[in-house]
């Protein structure tokens, strides 16, 4: 195994996205690689205009005088003033975008701007999806391991291996949202590569991981046809988490940025990969695969404190400077996807890439790793490894614990606005007016109002 990359995904995807040339590429492995070619050249502007009549018109004669093309307009009843909002997606590279903006800014009671390329301008916020159907939008956006892997990924040099995998990266590449996800017919090779895995992971469950793991874990033998001679559907399980908890899994071709992935929790999205790893490596593997997405991570969605901890970090990246980004990912890596925790005076494991990985479930209970006690302002700098076992880990008190440190620790990042997930519309509101707040408040009170109800008559 490699040995000695101590780079976090984040900068190692920045590497990455400075090799390709803008094009949607198929990559070695057969995977998809396409850096935001539409998105890293549009700027999004969403504003209210001054004046009421006639003011999308008038918003447009201003973009129409400065040659800039427009690619997608929507308006809809703003919910900060009594009037309408618009949202206007520009190609930046035509025509004089900034003069336009300058001459809109002045004639508009709300304008704020949007942009995949807020690196360039430091006073624009980096674009999110606002509604849940924008996730179509960005999943598509791999990221590869890059050369560093080749060398010892044995899936890079078996061509039947390859194949496969283009075969599942174009499901990925061609899902929309709300689609039934694909149904997979694994080949016996498939089926028997993850009933290794799942023989010796159950084996470890009961002493290793984490009470939550445990309790859910039955009934997705029940209820998704998790078996040793079996590898459950995408859609199955996704149908099951809906109903916990009301995440749903939408398919990916293989690794998204950290913007991207954490961007899908907000929605309560959780993408996941549908491959299988190598024959070749079953008890340890250095990319996401689907028995890391269905034994690892998908019995804690189906927690609901889980879920919503999931869906705080989700919220808490949008529009997020990119430092940030990076540091709620590394907290990401060592709670999610690398947590341990304390229960009933022993470690256990809760992270979904120990939960995942037989050999690493093991090494991480003994005393080989070191262990640190978690702190996201410390833990969030940590570098580490992503093609070996780790060599730290940080413990949390508590599952409880964690969530609550590293919700605190998501307020501290600096954003002009706060955000809200509706989940009647599936959509992100931005909350930075007073109606709107004020609108928020009532449905809140009455919410309260039920519930002091419901407590009145049970005493
Ligand atoms: C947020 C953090 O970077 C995390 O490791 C992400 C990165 N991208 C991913 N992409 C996919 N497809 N699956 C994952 O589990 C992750 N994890
Ligand atoms: N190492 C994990 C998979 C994984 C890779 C990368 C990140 C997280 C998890 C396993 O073998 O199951
Ligand atoms: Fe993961």
């Amino acid at each position: 195994m490699h040995t000695g990359v101590f780079t976090s995904p984040v900068e190692h995807f920045h590497k990455l996205n400075m090799d390709v040339d803008q094009q949607p590429t198929l990559m070695e492995g057969g995977q998809y690689i396409m850096e935001g070619e539409e998105e890293a050249k549009s700027t999004t502007l969403i504003f209210s205009m001054t004046e009421e009549v006639g003011a999308l018109a008038n918003a447009l004669k201003i973009f129409q005088a400065h040659n800039v093309n427009l690619l997608h307009i929507e308006s809809r009843p703003s919910r900060r003033e009594a009037k309408y909002e618009f949202m206007v997606e520009c190609d930046s590279t035509s025509g004089d975008l900034g003069a336009a903006m300058e001459e809109m800014r002045a004639s508009c009671s709300y304008f704020q701007v949007i942009s995949r390329n807020h690196l360039d301008n430091k006073d624009t916020v980096p674009w999110f999806p606002r509604k849940i159907a924008d996730l179509d939008r960005f999943a598509n956006q791999i990221l590869s391991y890059g050369s560093e892997l080749d060398a010892d990924h044995p899936g890079f040099t078996d061509p039947i291996y390859r194949e496969r995998r283009k075969f599942f990266a174009d499901i990925a590449y061609f899902y929309r949202h709300n689609q039934e996800i694909p149904r997979i017919d694994y080949t016996e090779e498939e089926v028997a590569t993850w009933g290794n895995v799942f023989r010796n992971l159950t084996k470890l469950y009961k002493t290793h991981a984490c009470k939550e793991h445990n309790m859910v874990f039955p009934l997705l033998i029940e209820n998704c046809g998790y078996r040793e001679d079996n590898i459950p559907q995408l859609q199955d399980v996704s149908n099951f988490l809906k109903d916990c908890t009301g995440f749903t899994l939408r398919p990916v071709a293989g690794l998204l940025s950290s913007r991207d992935f954490l961007a899908g929790l907000a929605f309560r999205v959780f993408h996941s990969t549908q491959y299988i790893r190598h024959p070749s490596m079953p008890l340890y593997t250095p990319e996401p695969d689907i028995c890391h997405e269905l034994l690892g991570h998908a019995p804690l969605l189906a927690d609901p404190s889980f879920a919503q901890f999931s869906q705080e970090i989700g919220l808490a990246s949008l529009g997020a400077p990119d430092e940030f980004i990076e540091k709620l990912a590394t907290c990401y890596w060592f709670t999610v996807e690398y947590g341990i925790c304390r229960q009933d005076g022993k470690n256990k494991a809760y992270g979904a890439g120990l939960l995942s990985s037989f050999g690493e479930l093991e090494y991480c209970l003994t005393d080989k790793p070191e262990l640190r006690c978690f702190d996201p302002a410390k833990t969030c700098v940590q570098k580490y490894p992503i093609t070996e076992y780790q060599p730290v880990y940080y413990v949390a008190e508590s599952f409880e614990d964690a969530k609550q440190k590293l919700i605190q620790f998501a307020t501290s990042i600096p954003r002009p606005f706060s955000v809200r997930y509706n989940p009647y519309t599936q959509s992100v509101e931005i909350l930075n007016s007073k109606p709107q707040i004020e609108a928020l408040v009532r449905e809140i009170n009455c919410d309260m109002q039920v519930l002091m109800d419901a407590l009145l008559k049970l005493t």
